[in-house]
């Protein structure tokens, strides 16, 4: 049986197929980039239409009260908490991941006075990187990075916070949650999880864990949009003594006593900071609704199936491409990359003929599989446009050797 047929039996019996119509796709694309931008839910526009017309241009300031946009920011992060397995009241939808991340690390750092390291990986999301090397600048950091597999050990006395991506950006791999959380406490260490390669496509557990505090982004498989406001979490037993270093009105315990003293929320409102935007958080919501609808066991449970049906019919059309990520899909986020030479051009000669994915340098190829959207069909066709772009050479063409500014 072709990867083709298989897919229509697949597609058939799929229990989440009605749900791509809720998504607008454009025609002839096979969107492989879900990971990096979610596509845009149906219902968005409309909901951004009424928000701007009635609630922004009819309601104008009176809208912070009667369209609850005061509490929009909350009620956002209440929704995202089910999907990784926090408490409503432990998170709350703002600001940017990089920027919940010097919120977090620092508060962190506070909580662990006389420790300054930061442990992290090499190859971690340049961003997280980036945030433990500014607070360094700063004086009030230590960055360290250990290779995965010598995670553990790295953890010593001097180490405020463990701070890891939970599927791997650019490889898809998985930390195992669970036992690092534990090995970091282990060795009075707080651990931070950067979720964005995992929320609404893999199930993740944070009470569970125990972990202390997360961050993610709103834009990949929560289908916010662009800039999408990201999400933050703090455990519920740390609430009480957090102290976050940006001190702005919003997360004031009275924000509208225009006091001249900080005094910081009760709960999770205190890692506000500043006016939450609120259109994009009205889009956030609509793609946060639409993920929990669909339900995050279902989605992970097509996202494997996805992903090991894609490998299979690269199989069918001969084609052996280097793998860099965990062949188990239990290893695995929602994503397959593939290191090649002339992964940028072989990805623009894909992009060109409607199949979306990314480069990311120096050498891979990364192809998403955001499970509420995509059909076996995608797959299968998928598979046959990268046979053909290998067999034809057509990548060598100098238009998809010439780097975009984006990739
Ligand atoms: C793992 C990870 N963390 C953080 C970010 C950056 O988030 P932001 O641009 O919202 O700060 C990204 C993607 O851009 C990411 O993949
Ligand atoms: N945030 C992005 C952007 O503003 C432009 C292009 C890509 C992105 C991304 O989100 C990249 C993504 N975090 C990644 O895993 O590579």
């Amino acid at each position: 049986m072709t990867p083709d047929t298989r897919a229509r039996e697949f597609d058939a019996a799929d229990p989440l197929g009605h749900f791509r119509a809720r998504f607008r796709l454009p025609e002839g694309v096979i969107y492989l980039d879900g990971n990096s931008l979610g596509a845009l839910p149906k219902a968005t526009p409309g909901t951004l239409a009424r928000v701007v017309e009635s609630e922004w241009g009819d309601g104008l300031i009176r809208s912070w009260n009667d369209a609850n946009w005061f509490d929009m920011a909350a009620r956002v992060g209440a929704k995202i908490a089910p999907l990784i397995g926090a408490r409503p009241n432990e998170v709350i939808a703002c600001d940017s991941t990089s920027v919940n991340l010097f919120k977090l690390i620092a508060a962190a750092l506070a909580m662990r006075p006389g420790r300054k390291a930061v442990l992290s990986e090499p190859g971690n999301f340049p961003t997280d990187l980036y945030m433990i090397a500014g607070l360094e600048a700063q004086g009030l950091a230590q960055r360290r990075l250990a290779p995965r597999e010598q995670l553990a050990a790295a953890l010593d006395g001097d180490v405020a916070l463990l701070m890891l991506t939970h599927a791997h950006y650019k490889t898809g791999a998985l930390h195992d949650m669970a036992a690092l959380t534990r090995a970091a406490h282990d060795a009075g260490a707080l651990v931070l999880w950067d979720l964005s390669h995992s929320t609404g496509a893999l199930p993740v557990d944070l009470d569970a864990v125990g972990a202390d505090f997360a961050v993610g982004c709103g834009y990949k498989y929560l289908c916010g949009g662009p800039g999408a406001p990201a999400f933050a979490f703090v455990a519920e037993q740390h609430q009480a003594e957090l102290q976050q270093p940006l001190t702005g009105w919003f997360g004031h315990a009275a924000p509208f006593a225009f006091s001249d003293d900080y005094a910081g929320a009760a709960g999770i409102e205190r890692l506000q900071c500043g006016t939450p935007p609120v259109l994009g958080l009205a889009a956030l919501e609509v793609g946060v609704d639409l993920i929990a609808e669909i339900g995050v066991d279902r989605l992970y449970a097509k996202s494997q199936a996805l992903s090991e049906f894609f490998l299979e019919s690269l199989m069918a059309h001969d084609v052996a491409l280097d793998l860099v990520s965990p062949p188990r899909a239990a290893d695995r986020g929602s994503q397959l990359s593939f290191r090649h030479p002339q992964a940028y051009a072989i990805c623009q000669a894909l992009i060109a003929r409607g199949v979306i994915g990314d480069f990311r340098a120096p050498d891979v190829l990364r192809l998403g599989f955001a499970p509420a959207y995509l059909s076996f069909a995608d797959m299968a066709a998928a598979a046959r446009h990268i046979a053909e772009v290998l067999a034809s050479g057509e990548w060598q063409r100098e238009e998809f050797n010439q780097r975009a500014a984006v990739t």
